[in-house]
């Protein structure tokens, strides 16, 4: 299976061609693997760097510094979570990394001592609204494939349940090959996209059609996008919600990833758009509401 590779260079919302053109482009990519890897995102690459530099920096302080800022409950989804505190796939043993995941509620911000540091929270909000810019390009393409408002997915992302999350899966793990534990358990993703910024170190696998993991390659400046839960349900399937997980980092190498979070806000209702079932497409899922997804789904991963 290769992931599609999607050239975002294009992008010009006054041009109907061209967005009718990326949406060709999208459709198959999502429809076939759930996966593209986007190239000229418009996410500055300075800053991408910036964020990288600021999550090493943060991981390498000491377990005492880190836990001041420990992760608390799924209903605010902020903090730090150590090794083996999140199961991607719930009921194995703990996941191989570390994360630092933050969401930025502009109505109950976070107080400042829940940050590592003044410089952090203003590299990391300055990151989230580079991915938001981003997303709002994508969700715009998306829409367009089914014929919908440019603002049709865009338009339910308020930043309820937007998250930002640094992640580090720390190398020489003793674990066997082919065995339980991972760097991130096998999972689908609860939202409606994800943005996922890694560097040089690989790991990433995704499940193709016939069950078989196919690794996903680091390509330079590129940014990973995958569909999740909620998008598969809007689409009725045609976009797909795939599953991925991350090998743990058995060698010395480490990895690093970045991953952004684009998840409705809670009361949306997600239903199948009228234009994704028809008799050879039969609904496949009941309406279901954002908020109530999501936070089943991050309350089984969290190890108490
Ligand atoms: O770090 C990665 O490469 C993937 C992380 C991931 O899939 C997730 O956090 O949902
Ligand atoms: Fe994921």
């Amino acid at each position: 299976m290769d992931i599609p590779v999607v050239d975002f260079s294009t992008y010009d919302p006054a041009s109907a061609g061209a967005i009718e053109a990326l949406a060709r482009q999208v459709k198959a990519a999502l429809g076939e693997t759930g996966f593209m890897t986007v190239i000229n995102s418009g996410v500055d690459e300075a800053a991408i760097s910036g964020v990288f530099a600021r999550s090493s920096a943060f991981f390498r302080r000491d377990s005492a510094f880190k836990e001041r800022f420990l992760y608390r409950d799924a209903g605010e989804n902020f903090g730090y979570q150590g090794l083996g505190m999140e199961s991607l796939e719930p009921g194995k043993p703990g996941d191989l990394k570390e994360s630092f995941t933050l969401r930025l509620n502009k109505n109950a911000p976070f107080a400042d001592e829940r940050w590592p540091s003044a410089e952090f929270r203003d590299t990391v909000t300055a990151f989230y609204g580079e991915c938001t810019a981003a997303a709002n390009r994508m969700l715009h393409v998306m829409a367009s494939a089914f014929a919908l408002a440019p603002d049709y997915f865009s338009s339910t992302v308020g930043g309820e349940n937007v998250a930002l999350r640094l992640l580090r899966y720390p190398g020489g793990q003793a674990v066997e090959e082919g065995g339980e534990q991972y760097g991130a358990g096998a999972h689908t993703d609860y939202g409606i996209l994800t943005l996922l910024f890694q560097r040089d170190v690989g790991g990433l696998e995704v499940q193709d059609q016939q069950g078989n993991w196919q690794a996903v390659p680091c390509v330079p400046g590129a940014v990973v996008i995958n569909t999740g839960d909620l998008m598969e349900h809007w689409t009725n399937g045609r976009f797909r919600s795939t599953l991925h997980r991350v090998r743990p980092m058995t060698t010395s190498r480490e990895r690093y990833s970045v991953a952004f979070f684009v998840d409705p806000d809670s009361a949306t209702l997600v239903d199948a758009l009228p234009a994704c079932v028809d008799a050879a497409n039969p609904l496949r899922y009941a309406p279901i509401t954002a908020g109530e997804h999501i936070r089943r789904k991050l309350e089984r991963t969290h190890n108490h």
